[in-house]
């Protein structure tokens, strides 16, 4: 999926003499892929030292030390089970996949033979709700819900003491992704934050994921920015990665913000969700 990249690297490598031209190019390519000027620079100053050196003589050693600059930057987040209930605030913006990603996430878990809650906090769009209500029922899995415009904190204050009384392992708390504005929306997020904060729940079991489509480029990375002031991520969910994702936008959400990637999701079944693999991601990316 990530092929222009690797393929652009190669074709470039092609002409094989490291001048000023190839090193244009290289920094071009690299903007291209949405690694932003500033790394792409550095990346470019970084291949043109070790080349210089003469340990740069085969197309395989400039792909596997291009990946190795950029497998400094990205980390993969890993699940651990901690003390029940688990609670997963799922956050994003309108049409990222927040809802499909809840509910695969909540058909994997179920899977494991997990005891999974979801909890509608999007109370603000009106069919949020009746949409992960129709997931719980497919996926077999209980939901806590109020009625539309209701408060989202009562919605995840409700969820966490029925999960705590019923020993439930998992909470999935979807959140809202527009408000009537982006103070009303951030404002709202960090008062939910704050209900789990106060709910008992230790810092193991808390973990909060933002998910970002990653076929929007530099805008995921401004989102990631922004929710991550706002409320302190725990990890990036990657979405739509099976369409035209260029890639360069994960490794700078791990590199300016040093946030981990927790899964990719590929398609929109409910098996269609991955825990993000480092070694694959770049290998796919520039085409070892
Ligand atoms: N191809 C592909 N499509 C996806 C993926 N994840 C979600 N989608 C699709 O993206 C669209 C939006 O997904 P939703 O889950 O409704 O998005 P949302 O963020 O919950 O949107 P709101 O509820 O409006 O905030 C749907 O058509 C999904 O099927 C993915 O990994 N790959």
């Amino acid at each position: 999926m990530f092929k222009s990249l690797g393929m652009k690297l190669k074709a470039l490598f092609g002409a094989k003499t490291y001048d000023e031209g190839f090193f244009e190019e290289l920094e071009d390519t690299l903007i291209e892929s949405d690694l932003g000027p500033r790394l792409s620079m550095e990346i470019s100053d970084m291949v043109r030292q070790e080349a210089k050196s003469g340990k740069l003589k085969t197309h395989a050693d400039f792909l596997r030390f291009v990946s190795d600059i950029l497998k400094e930057k990205v980390a993969p987040w890993v699940y651990q089970p901690a003390s029940s209930p688990q609670v997963f605030l799922v956050l994003g913006v309108n049409g990222v996949g927040k809802t499909t990603t809840i509910a695969k996430l909540a058909y994997h878990f179920h899977l494991q033979g997990k005891k999974v809650l979801l909890a509608a906090a999007d109370t603000f769009r009106a069919a949020a709700a009746d949409q992960l209500e129709l997931h719980a029922e497919r996926i077999g899995v209980r939901i806590v819900r109020q009625a539309d415009g209701s408060d989202p904190g009562a919605v995840v204050y409700d969820a966490i003491t029925s999960a705590q009384a019923r020993h439930e392992d998992i909470i999935l708390v979807d959140t809202a992704g527009r408000m009537h504005n982006k103070e009303n929306l951030l404002r709202e997020l960090q008062k939910i934050d704050k209900i789990i904060a106060n709910k008992n729940i230790s810092a193991d079991s808390y973990k909060k994921f933002l998910v970002l489509d990653a076929t929007t480029g530099q805008n995921a990375l401004s989102q990631a920015e922004l929710f991550h002031q706002a409320v302190k991520l725990d990890a990036v969910i990657l979405t739509k990665y099976d369409s035209a994702a260029k890639g360069g936008t994960v490794i700078r959400i791990g590199e300016k913000l040093g946030l981990p990637i927790a899964y990719v999701g590929t398609g929109e079944k409910y098996t269609d969700l991955e825990s993000f693999n480092a070694e694959k991601f770049l290998s796919d990316l520039v085409s070892l």
